[in-house]
C-alpha cells in the first residue's frame, strides 16, 4: 500500500512537499526576503502597494476525487487550479504575482504521493502561466473531513494604476482576453457518463481546461498598460461578472451577439455530445479566468483582447444586443 499522510508526522510531510514548491523560488528575488521554514514569510514591496487576494477549494464542491465519468482528479489538478485562480485575481487588476502562501486540509487516507503531485501541479502553473516572479513562501497544514485547499497571493503593480471594477464609461469598448465556456464545457463532462477514453481530443482538451485553467497572465500589466477603464475576471461566468462590472461602473455592458457566436462554436460539437446548447457555458459558465476589460474608444487593444461588446449609460446592467440574458451563471450559495 502506498502511505498516506497518516503514516507521517506533519515535518515529514512538510519535508516531502516543501522542495517541490521551491521549485518556484529564485535566487535573484528581491521580493522575498525570509522564505518558508520561518514563523512567516517576509517580503519587501519595492512599488510601496500590494495586491493581494486568496481563493479556497473545497472537495465536491469545487472539484471531486472521482466525477461521475470516471476521471479521478489528481493532486496536480488540484495545485494547478491553486495557483491558476489566484494569480487570476491578481492578473485582473493588472499586477504580476510575487508570492502564494498555501493552507492544505487533508483527511489522513488522502495518498502521500497525492499530496506530493499537488505540490508538483502548484509549482508547474506557476512556471507554465509565466508569473516567473512568484514563489511560494509559506501555508499551513491540517487534518480535516475532507480536502481543502486554500491559496493566497500577493502581486505588485509594477508602478501602474491597479484596474478597478468601477471605471467603465458609456461608449468605452468591451474586451475579452482568454477564452469563456470552456472549463464549464469540460465540467459537464466530467459531470456526465462519457468516460475519458470515450472523448476526442477537442473534448479532452475542454476537460483540462476545467481542471487546469490557463488565465492569459499578462493580459492584464497589458491591459493596465494600454489604460483599460474597468476590469476584472471571469470566474463566474460572463454574465454575472459583467454584471459586477456593470454594476460597481454604473453602466449597461451591452454584448454584440455575433461576438458571442464567435465563441460558442469551438463548443459546438461538445454541445451536440451532451445535449446542451453552448451558449448556456460561453454565458454562465466560469473558471477559465478570462478577463473582461473595458476600454476608451480608438485605444491599441493588447493583443490578447477581442472586443465583444459596448458600454452604455445605464441603468447598470447587462444586455445582449439591448435585450436581458436569461442566462445568469454560477453562485456558490443561490446554486
Ligand atoms: N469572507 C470575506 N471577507 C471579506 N471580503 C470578502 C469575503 N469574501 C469575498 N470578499 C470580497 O468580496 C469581493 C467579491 O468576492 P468574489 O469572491 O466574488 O470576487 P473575486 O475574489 O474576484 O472572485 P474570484 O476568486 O472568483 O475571482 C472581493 O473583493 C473579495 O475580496
Ligand atoms: C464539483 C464541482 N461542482 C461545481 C463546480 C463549478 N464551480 C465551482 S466554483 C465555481 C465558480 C468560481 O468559484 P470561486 O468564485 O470560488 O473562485 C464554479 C463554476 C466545480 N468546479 N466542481
Ligand atoms: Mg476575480
Amino acid at each position: 500500500m502506498s502511505p498516506t499522510v497518516a503514516d507521517l508526522s506533519e515535518s515529514a510531510l512538510l519535508d516531502i512537499i516543501l522542495p517541490r514548491l521551491l521549485a518556484t523560488a529564485s535566487e535573484e528575488s528581491d521580493v522575498v526576503l525570509v522564505g518558508p521554514g520561518d514563523d512567516a514569510a517576509v517580503l519587501s514591496v519595492p512599488d510601496s502597494r500590494l495586491v493581494i487576494s486568496i481563493d479556497t477549494q473545497v472537495q465536491d464542491m469545487d472539484f471531486r476525487l472521482q466525477w461521475p465519468n470516471g476521471y479521478r482528479t489528481t493532486g496536480f489538478n488540484v495545485g494547478w487550479k491553486a495557483a491558476a485562480q489566484n494569480l487570476s485575481d491578481i492578473n485582473a487588476m493588472g499586477g504580476r504575482g510575487t508570492s502564494m502562501v498555501v493552507s492544505l486540509t487533508l483527511p489522513g487516507n488522502t495518498k502521500v504521493s497525492w499530496v506530493e503531485d499537488l505540490a508538483d501541479g502548484l509549482a508547474a502553473a506557476i512556471r507554465e502561466l509565466g508569473a516567473n516572479d512568484c514563489q511560494v513562501v509559506g501555508g499551513d497544514l491540517g487534518a480535516g473531513r475532507e480536502i481543502v485547499v486554500t491559496a493566497a497571493v500577493t502581486g505588485s503593480l509594477e508602478g501602474r494604476e491597479p484596474v478597478l471594477r468601477t471605471g467603465a464609461r458609456p461608449g468605452d469598448i468591451v474586451a475579452l482576453a482568454g477564452t469563456v465556456g470552456r472549463a464549464a464545457a469540460g465540467l459537464a463532462i466530467l459531470e456526465s457518463s462519457r468516460s475519458m477514453e470515450s472523448l476526442g481530443a477537442d473534448a479532452v482538451e475542454l476537460v483540462t481546461n476545467q481542471l487546469q485553467p490557463w488565465p492569459p497572465l499578462g493580459a492584464g500589466p497589458a491591459a493596465a498598460t494600454a489604460g483599460a477603464t474597468a476590469m476584472l475576471d471571469i470566474s463566474d461566468g460572463l454574465i454575472r461578472d459583467a454584471q459586477r462590472l456593470a454594476a460597481a461602473s454604473g453602466v449597461t455592458v451591452d454584448f454584440d451577439p455575433e461576438a458571442l457566436a464567435k465563441l460558442k462554436n469551438p463548443l459546438e460539437s461538445t454541445g451536440k455530445l451532451l445535449g446542451i446548447d453552448p451558449m448556456n457555458w460561453v454565458l454562465g459558465g466560469g473558471e477559465d479566468h478570462g478577463l473582461l476589460a473595458t476600454f476608451s474608444q480608438g485605444v491599441d487593444l493588447p493583443e490578447q483582447f477581442v472586443v465583444i461588446g459596448v458600454v452604455g449609460a445605464g441603468p447598470a446592467g447587462v444586455t445582449i444586443d439591448s435585450q436581458p440574458p436569461t442566462i445568469f451563471g454560477w453562485d456558490h450559495f443561490a446554486g
